[in-house]
């Protein structure tokens, strides 16, 4: 199976309901979904278990109605009990390989790259994609390390085939030359959470990547 029809997405939401800045998170994820956002992953790091299980239940029914996978962030207790498609994990968290243990129905088991070591580990190989973990500096998300930059997606382009989902302060500007040099998909908060109208954010993003 080649990378195109192993991971077949192109735009990404990664969505909270703080980056929501006081709209819904629900009515952001619906419009996002109709904008052309292809697949959701639910990253609320600071809710309780039982308000994160409660929004993943209620994503899981918008994400389900349009046919599109649901992605937890960390969490594998709340990925397995929501049916989640699959879940997303870095270097601090549950590692790749535990997760195929625990976890054979995870469709999507997707991993931060923080260095080029990583590539060579037996976490990386049964990973369905990698995250490259910034590649620009965010406000988003400040606890991260190397700012891989396009030269750094090309480099890691070179040596994996994996599926390469691009994040870190990406907008409409930028995210055909981290196309060109290598990703395949990418990766949203701002862009989308943060516009005006996140229909119209999404609509003008995936425009962008069909280009
Ligand atoms: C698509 C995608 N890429 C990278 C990350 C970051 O994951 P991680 O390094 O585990 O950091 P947190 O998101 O848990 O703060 C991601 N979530 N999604
Ligand atoms: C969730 C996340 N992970 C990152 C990483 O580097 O691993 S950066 C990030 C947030 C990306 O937000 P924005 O699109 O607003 O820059
Ligand atoms: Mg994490």
């Amino acid at each position: 199976m080649n990378k195109q029809s192993r991971f077949p997405y192109k735009l990404y939401l990664v969505l909270s309901e703080a980056d929501c800045k006081g709209r819904h998170f629900l009515k952001v994820a619906e419009e996002s979904i109709i904008g052309g956002v292809d697949l959701i992953q639910l990253r609320e790091k600071n809710d309780d278990l039982e308000t994160f299980i409660r929004k993943a239940l209620q994503l899981k029914e918008i994400t389900d109605n349009y046919e599109i996978p649901l992605i937890i962030n960390d969490n594998l207790e709340i990925a397995k009990k929501v049916n989640a498609t699959g879940i997303h994990v870095g270097t601090h968290d549950i590692p790749p390989v535990a997760i195929r243990e625990l976890w054979c129905n995870a469709a999507y088991v997707g991993y931060s790259i923080e260095h080029l070591e990583q590539l060579d580990t037996e976490e990386t190989a049964v990973s369905d994609y990698l995250g490259i973990s910034p590649v620009f500096k965010t406000p988003t998300k400040t606890d991260t390390i190397t700012e891989w930059g396009l030269d750094g997606i090309r480099t890691i382009r070179k040596l994996t085939d994996k599926p390469l989902v691009a994040i870190g302060n990406l907008d409409v500007h930028n995210i055909k030359s981290v196309i060109d040099a290598g990703a395949d998909c990418i990766a949203v908060v701002s862009a989308i959470c943060g516009a005006p109208n996140p229909q119209k954010a999404a609509y003008q993003l995936k425009n962008e990547l069909l280009k």
